[in-house]
């Protein structure tokens, strides 16, 4: 062998240092999956049973990603990394199914499901909104995705409540022009932590009459809504720092007061990454 081919070239450099980070990341990975498996062992000396999401420890570890996150990496696939970390820690704590919205765009729904939940997790088609809202209810900690649409053809979230399946986060939790898996969802489940913090709150409002017209300028944002000939039903998504009563005195700010208000749910706040995010709700679809 000749001294020249012996000699490490600027490009041999540039590998054997990506062998090395590869070396202590995977070493980082494994060490991350055993203290999995103590989370899950010390769940079950105290106690618990199956998997319990803490989909506010999970925002907070995709909020540091962001902090610390520099450089030429696209922030989705970081994002999309530590997805899969997680949804692998959870598998490793337990088994649950994740149902499926199947009245939604299919491509949309399974990108989603599979940015967010992994390659490893158990995926089950449901025939509808309503329908996986009842198997998820029906389960010990299964999750579901819904999309979510402005004009919903069924109030699906009628069949929510903190005693059954509840909402427990909102995608895309990282909001960005352009990115991969953009479909607008829910996440609903039962398994949810009990000491969870969430800083947005769900609630099932119904009005007999029309929806009031005014609702966002009053810290209320529509998330979806289904008028029937008995009125609308509206899912609302308002800030957990506002009490029952306010919320109410805040409807009858914009126009009426509800006929029911019932939480269902809550999430902690998507992150607007690029300080823009669109919330435009179009008042005219629900007030026409
Ligand atoms: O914090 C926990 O309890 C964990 O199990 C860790 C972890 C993670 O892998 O980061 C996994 C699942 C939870 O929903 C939240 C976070």
């Amino acid at each position: 062998m000749s001294l020249s081919s012996d000699r490490e070239t600027p490009l041999d450099g540039l590998r054997r240092r990506i062998d090395e980070l590869d070396a202590e990341l995977h070493k980082c990975l494994i060490e991350r999956a055993q203290i999995s498996v103590g989370i899950a062992a010390a769940r079950l000396a105290g106690g618990a049973t199956g998997v319990s999401f803490q989909p506010d420890h999970e925002a907070e570890v995709i909020r540091n990603v962001v902090e610390r996150h520099e450089g030429s990496l696209p922030l989705t696939t970081v994002e999309h990394l530590w997805r899969e970390l997680i949804s692998a820690s959870l598998t490793l704590q337990g088994e649950f199914t994740l149902h499926l919205d199947g009245s939604a765009d299919l491509l949309g729904m399974l990108d989603l499901a599979r940015f967010y939940f992994g390659f490893s997790s158990d995926l089950l088609p449901g025939a509808d909104a309503a329908d996986v809202v009842g198997s998820v209810a029906a389960s010990e900690c299964d999750l579901g995705l819904i999309a979510l649409e402005d004009r919903a053809e069924l109030p699906w979230w009628r069949g929510l409540s903190t005693d059954g399946a509840e909402v427990i986060a909102r995608l895309p939790f990282l909001v960005l022009d352009d990115r991969p898996a953009d479909m607008p969802a829910l996440v609903i489940s039962r398994a949810v932590a009990e000491n969870v913090q969430r800083d947005t709150l769900v609630y099932d409002a119904r009005w007999s009459g029309a929806l009031p017209g005014d609702l966002m300028s009053e810290g209320l944002e529509v998330v979806s809504f289904h008028r029937s000939a008995s009125g609308v039903d509206a899912l609302l998504a308002v800030s957990a720092d506002m009490s029952e009563d306010e919320i109410f005195a805040a409807c009858a700010e914009a126009g009426a007061e509800p006929d029911v208000l019932r939480m269902i749910g809550g999430y902690s706040a998507p992150i607007d990454v690029e300080g823009d995010a669109d919330e435009d709700f179009d008042t005219a679809l629900a007030e026409g």
